[in-house]
């Protein structure tokens, strides 16, 4: 009985694709961290960490961890650009922060950002992974250090980690990565993304046949967000794509 529940929930989350936003300042190590995901997830090697540059738009990884579809989106972190994060919200199903633990002159820089995500409702109740990096550097703060600083009072019910990790030597990764999937998985606001996906669907069905017969024009709406046009695209897994998008 239990293995015929099991393959179910097997098979219902196998249909699953998670959308996890990579957030954080500018050289906090977002991107580096998502070119090691996937040299550790796919036989792909990531870009060494020389040749990547700071981002401005969006770049897409996506990758399959024990059988589960996560695809990454790694947003610019400079002030300039952090006003674009938050057209991503409604569709994550977690956040992962990034934040660089040996360059405490912007740890304050870095607790106000994200403590401007944590207040945004379109990401309540999405899983938190604080990530403490850049560990290979002997001054790095520890993931509790990291935590009593940043003191964060939104936490409430949301459910989080802080975790130490090296986007450089891949300290941590593999943990933090499974931890996310198993929070996703158990997660309210993964059921209420499929709840919402499920009557979109519908929507959309709706639509097309009100199209066919009254002949409209198409509507614009939540499936126009950039995330969803992203995701829909149909890129292999393993692959990372880079989106331009123009300085706000
Ligand atoms: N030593 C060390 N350096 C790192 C690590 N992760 C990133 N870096 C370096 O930090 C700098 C910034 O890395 P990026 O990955 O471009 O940072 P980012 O957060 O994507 O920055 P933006 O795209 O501007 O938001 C680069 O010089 C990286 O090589 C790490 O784990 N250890
Ligand atoms: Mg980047």
């Amino acid at each position: 009985m239990f293995s015929l529940f099991y393959g179910l929930w097997k098979y219902l989350f196998s249909k699953i694709e998670f959308h996890v936003l990579i957030l954080g300042i500018d050289k906090a190590g977002k991107t580096t961290l998502l070119e090691k995901l996937k040299s550790l997830y796919s036989n792909l090697e990531g870009l060494p960490p020389d040749r990547i540059v700071p981002t401005v738009g969006l770049n897409i990884g996506r990758v399959e961890v024990s059988n589960t579809k996560l695809v990454f989106w790694d947003l610019g972190g400079q002030s300039g650009l952090r006003s674009i994060w938050e057209k991503y919200y409604e569709e994550a199903h977690a956040v992962i922060f990034v934040i660089d633990a040996s360059s405490p002159s912007r740890f304050e820089d870095a607790k106000s950002a994200l403590e401007k995500v944590l207040r945004h409702e379109d990401l309540q109740g999405a899983p938190l992974l604080i990530l403490a990096n850049q560990q290979d550097l002997p001054e790095a703060l520890s993931s509790e250090e990291l935590a009593r600083y940043l003191d964060l009072k939104k936490l409430d019910e949301r459910v989080y980690m802080f975790e130490a990790v090296s986007a450089y030597d891949g300290m941590g990764i593999r943990e933090s990565v499974e931890w996310l999937v198993e929070v996703m998985e158990r997660s309210k606001r993964t059921e209420m993304l499929r709840v919402r996906a499920g009557a979109m669907g519908q929507d959309m069905m709706m639509t097309t046949t009100t199209m066919i017969t009254t002949n409209a024009g198409p509507t614009g709406g939540r499936g126009q967000s950039a995330g969803i046009t992203d995701v829909q695209n149909q890129t292999p897994y393993h692959q990372i794509q880079t989106i331009p998008m123009p300085l706000m």
